[in-house]
């Protein structure tokens, strides 16, 4: 199998605690069919068993979708579930042994918050970084502000695609785009929207239109 292709443009997040009861895996499919071109579930809460069957389910609905799914923090659940990636932060699995254990193929995404994050990070081992976060999110309320600025400072010195992270909506994801990231990813502008396939196409939208 060689390394599925990921498409950041528009990269949904989303775990129980984001969606008030309803069911992410649903949502999920819900933002794919709706423009979404990545899922990342993200469960900071729940017991490993049921992350994993949440992954799974999730990979159900999205393989036939063609939309890849990334697991945050947990490397075993993603490989478990056969997920085509991971997400780690700088406090999570260093680069080194996730890239060991998962092998060459496996998508691997790292978070970057700063220049020294930036320096201490292996980027070649990386298939692609979240930098953020672009404005202050509820969601990841410990996440340091870089705001969009910092965004655009940064990114000429990073070799991957880069997605902008925390507190974008439709109203400001055009700013993350001209500040030199290759997608927006998204929390609450998908998951507490009622209608999360609207909200997904009116983002792509906006993505699209971006680009020209
Ligand atoms: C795409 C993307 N970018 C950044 C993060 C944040 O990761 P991390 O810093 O490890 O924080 P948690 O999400 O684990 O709380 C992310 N999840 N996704
Ligand atoms: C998971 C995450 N990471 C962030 C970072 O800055 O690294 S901000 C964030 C939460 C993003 O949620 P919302 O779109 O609801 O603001
Ligand atoms: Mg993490």
């Amino acid at each position: 199998m060689s390394k599925p292709v990921v498409d950041l443009s528009l990269y949904l997040v989303i775990g129980p605690a984001d969606c008030g009861g309803r069911n992410p895996a649903e949502i999920a499919a819900a933002a794919a069919s709706g423009g979404a071109t990545l899922v990342q579930l993200r469960d900071k809460q729940s017991a490993t068993r049921d992350i994993l069957a949440l992954a799974r389910e999730m990979k159900a609905r999205l393989d036939p979708l063609g939309v890849p799914l990334i697991v945050n923090d947990r490397i075993d659940v993603a490989l478990a579930a056969g997920a085509q990636g991971v997400h780690l932060g700088q406090d999570d699995m260093p680069l080194e042994d996730a890239r060991r254990l998962a092998g060459p193929d496996f998508v691997i995404g790292v978070s970057i918050g700063s220049e020294a994050e930036r320096d201490a990070t292996p980027l070649e081992l990386a298939d692609h970084a979240g930098v953020g976060a672009c404005f202050p999110s509820a969601t990841k309320a410990d996440a340091d502000a870089l705001g969009v600025d910092g965004l655009r400072q940064l990114r000429p010195s990073l070799p991957m695609p880069v997605v902008g992270i925390g507190g974008i909506s439709a109203e400001n994801a055009a700013d993350v785009l001209s500040a030199g990231a290759d997608g927006v990813a998204v929390v609450s502008a998908i998951c507490k929207a009622k209608d999360p396939a609207a909200a997904a196409r009116e983002l792509s939208k906006i993505i699209d239109k971006s680009r020209f």
